[in-house]
């Protein structure tokens, strides 16, 4: 089986696990090649898990983030998520924070800027946290988005994507700049954390059910080679 599932007693329980398990993870990647570069979800899922990672004080200074997906806004905005995630580190200094939108977009929303940062960015990330919406999208890779078929091709040689979800979700209703399937599997290691029933309900269908167009989750989960470690709590 391409995963493992690992239950929590609770939402705090797995944050402080999956802290851990990044923390060692990129205490590997710094050991290994002295530096460490992480792909991180935004959503409601993944601060407290990276509030309990930032509390160990890590050296930012090894460290290159980014997110796994980002809308179309500024970089100032509520539903920013490179400025959740700031936020989520604050207090830990010298980190290479790596935009995937400008700072003040413009027009319509477009993967041009997304794909020159990541072209600055090591080839393998050395840990991605994932988190999983109630409708099976991951990233920024929604159910109804027109290229999603394109987004999910684990052949495809685009590193981001411009994805406008259809219908809009209600948190965060913007057009989005997504890594693409390809790249979140160019990762050494891949973390997937869900909290809530009603999500485990679509994780288990997903993990039956290989129908990435209707639960893009799938994409991942059942993709040749890929090793994903889940980490789910009521
Ligand atoms: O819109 C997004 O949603 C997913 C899931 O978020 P959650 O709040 O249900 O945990 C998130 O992983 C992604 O980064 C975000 O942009």
């Amino acid at each position: 089986m391409p995963w493992t599932e690992t239950r929590h007693a609770n939402a705090e329980a797995l944050a402080a696990a999956v802290a851990t398990r990044l923390s060692a993870m990129l205490d590997e990647a710094i050991a290994a090649r002295g530096a460490a570069t992480l792909a991180l979800a935004g959503g409601r899922t993944t601060p407290p898990i990276l509030r309990h990672l930032a509390a160990e004080s890590r050296d930012g200074s090894k460290l290159t983030i980014l997110p796994t997906d980002e809308r179309w806004v500024p970089a100032v905005h509520a539903d920013c998520n490179l400025r959740q995630l700031r936020e989520s580190f604050a207090g830990v200094d010298g980190v290479r924070w790596v935009a995937l939108v400008p700072e003040r977009p413009r027009g319509k929303a477009d993967a041009a800027f997304a794909n020159a940062m990541l072209a600055t960015v090591d080839a393998a990330f050395d840990a991605c946290l994932l988190g999983m919406g109630g409708d099976g999208h991951f990233g920024s890779l929604f159910p109804g988005a027109a290229n999603l078929d394109e987004a999910l091709d684990p052949g495809s040689a685009d590193a981001a994507m411009a994805i406008v979800p259809d219908p809009m979700p209600a948190a965060g209703p913007h057009p989005r700049i997504s890594l693409s399937l390809a790249r979140l599997l160019h990762s050494r290691q891949i973390i997937l954390a869900v909290t809530g029933n009603e999500k485990h309900t679509v994780l288990a269908r997903a993990m039956r059910e290989n129908d990435p167009m209707h639960l893009p989750i799938a994409a991942l989960l059942h993709a040749a080679g890929s090793h994903v470690e889940i980490h789910w709590s009521l």
